[in-house]
């Protein structure tokens, strides 16, 4: 599956249906984490680029053939781009593990995901065109009302690194799809996909301007898609301080934004398990899949003391077995973090642990026998205390932290102990515990005797510092829409609130 030398395209930013140079003809290096090599570049938009692309797309909302198109029409398109990632496959997945440093294996599913949302989010839009205007019978002779569901308008879609090109889909589908326009500003760290995205799009003749893809820096590219007058909403998935930030600029113009931030997820183990060993591998892909850089990575364990002991043992068993190397290798389970930068931010969360007086049990290290590229052993940290910040604050890298529990209480009070609220797992066998956990739990998301499992049929996102808002599901394409009250007065009879003038008046 793994082909090695696909060649990186080089790429402008797609606007208005073709390809343009930056305004500044800038570009980004692409840097292969597992190499630490540049690899080529991708453009580098600034403020001048967004406001070319808001006018594409404000040009394409205003044109017929993406404008008035019927959600069935643009179903099509959707579907033409998920047969061409199919098609793309291979290629597309290795891309984005030069690119991101995720396994192939990662990839190569997430490319299956791309494709799956694009279907869904098709399903969506056909079904949007029984639902454009739907009467309200308010039982008055007089009135005639109806809600129409309309584009909002231009949606500015700014997305992370740790799922390049799906976390690109979990919006542009849904905007799509309500009949929005789109500008999509990507990740510097990871945007070779989503450039490959629009070169899609141009294959299959999406009509220009309905999606724009401007890759560049957060500050330069985002930040004015984000405070711009005419662009009617954004959707963030991020940082929390990249998302407040959004929030602030977006909110001078009270445009509504969705916000997708951080996690500090717990997965709670209860002694009454069936089988320790799948509650451990469950909890190893809860912490370490994607590198554990997963916004609802479950990286706080939270173990019950009668079976810590038992439980860690086969915890590092397992852990020992992950085979950690460059992420085209066949059968590799870790690859390397993304980034120089996000490298020395794990290694320093992992040192100020220590240095806070926790235990690192397994790993903290550079893998032995790998001298380049951003590699982290996965770590397993004991002895934690909630003062910790190593308890309090999302890492984004391989690094589980333990703490065990006695009673339900406390496994509940550790569990919401956060001040985010995107995710959390509880394993246990006893039915009526999982019921009070889930509705204990303060999060969006609950697993319940697994960790991960993302669909794109149900709702994603949080509450707390994890933000606010969802992608996914019927509520993902919501967002993307205006609901317009339609009310029409059908007496001939007059409204008699003010004194009629007389005849002669
Ligand atoms: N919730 C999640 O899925 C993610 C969380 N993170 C967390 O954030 C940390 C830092 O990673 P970063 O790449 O720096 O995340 P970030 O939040 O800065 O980047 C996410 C996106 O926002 C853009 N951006 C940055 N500054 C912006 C601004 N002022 N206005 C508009 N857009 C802006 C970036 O270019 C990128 O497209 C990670 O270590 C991790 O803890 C990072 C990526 C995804
Ligand atoms: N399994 C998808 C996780 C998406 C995210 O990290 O935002
Ligand atoms: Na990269």
């Amino acid at each position: 599956m793994a082909i090695r030398n696909v060649p990186i395209p080089s790429r402008q930013l797609y606007i208005d249906g073709e390809w343009r140079e930056p305004v500044k003809k800038k570009r980004i290096p692409i840097i292969n984490p597992a190499t630490e090599e540049i690899m080529g570049d991708i453009p580098a938009a600034t403020g001048e680029d967004v406001d070319i692309a808001v006018e594409a797309a404000q040009r394409a909302l205003a044109r017929g053939d993406w404008g008035s198109t019927t959600g069935a029409q643009r179903a099509k398109y959707l579907r033409a781009i998920a047969a061409k990632v199919l098609e793309k496959k291979s290629e597309l997945a290795t891309l984005e593990s030069l690119d991101s440093g995720k396994t192939l294996l990662e990839s190569a599913a997430d490319m299956d995901d791309v494709a799956a949302c694009f279907e869904y989010n098709a399903d969506l839009a056909e079904a949007l065109d029984s639902k454009r205007k739907t009467p309200v019978n308010l039982h008055l002779d007089s009135f005639k009302t109806y809600v129409l569901r309309e584009p909002l308008g231009v949606a500015g879609l700014i997305t992370p690194w740790n799922y390049p090109l799906l976390m690109a889909t979990w919006k542009v589908a849904p905007a799509l799809a309500a009949g929005c326009a789109a500008i999509l500003k990507p990740s510097e760290l990871a945007s070779i996909t989503c450039l490959e995205l629009g070169e899609i799009c141009r294959e299959i003749g999406l009509p220009p301007g309905a999606l724009n893809i401007l890759t560049g820096l957060g500050p330069e590219a985002g930040a004015p898609l984000a405070s711009h007058p005419h662009v009617d909403t954004i959707s963030f998935t991020g940082s929390v301080p990249t998302g407040i930030k959004i929030m602030t600029a977006a909110a001078q113009f009270v445009k509504p934004v969705t916000l997708e931030l951080g996690g500090k997820s717990p997965i709670i183990v209860f002694d009454d398990i069936d089988n320790l060993d799948i509650a451990v591998e469950w909890t190893l892909f809860g912490c370490f899949a994607n590198t554990g850089q997963v916004c609802s990575a479950t990286s706080r364990l939270i173990l019950q003391e009668s079976i810590a002991s038992e439980f860690l043992n086969r915890l590092l068993v397992w852990t020992k077995n992950i085979k950690i190397s460059d992420p085209l290798e066949e059968d590799c389970k870790l690859g390397p973090v993304v980034s120089s930068g996000q490298y020395e931010k794990v290694l320093k969360f992992i040192s100020n642990a220590k240095n806070e007086g926790a235990t690192i049990l397994y790993g903290g290290e550079r893998p032995q026998h790998l001298k380049k590229g951003y590699y982290v052993q996965p770590t397993i940290i004991t002895d934690v205390n909630t003062s910790m910040e190593i308890w309090k604050e999302e890492v984004f890298g391989p690094v589980l932290c333990v703490k065990t529990f006695k009673t339900e209480e406390e496994a509940i009070e550790l569990a919401n102990d956060s001040k985010y609220g995107l995710a959390s797992a509880v394993m246990s066998k006893n039915v009526e515990r999982r019921e009070r956990f889930t509705k204990a739990f303060q999060t969006g998301i609950i697993w319940i005797n697994c960790s991960q499992p993302t669909f794109h049929q149900l709702p994603w996102g949080g509450k707390k510092r994890s933000g606010f808002g969802r992608d996914l599901g019927e509520w993902g394409l919501e967002k993307y829409l205006n609901i317009k009250q339609v009310t029409e007065y059908t007496s001939d009879e007059p409204w008699a609130f003010y004194k009629a003038p007389s005849k002669n008046q």
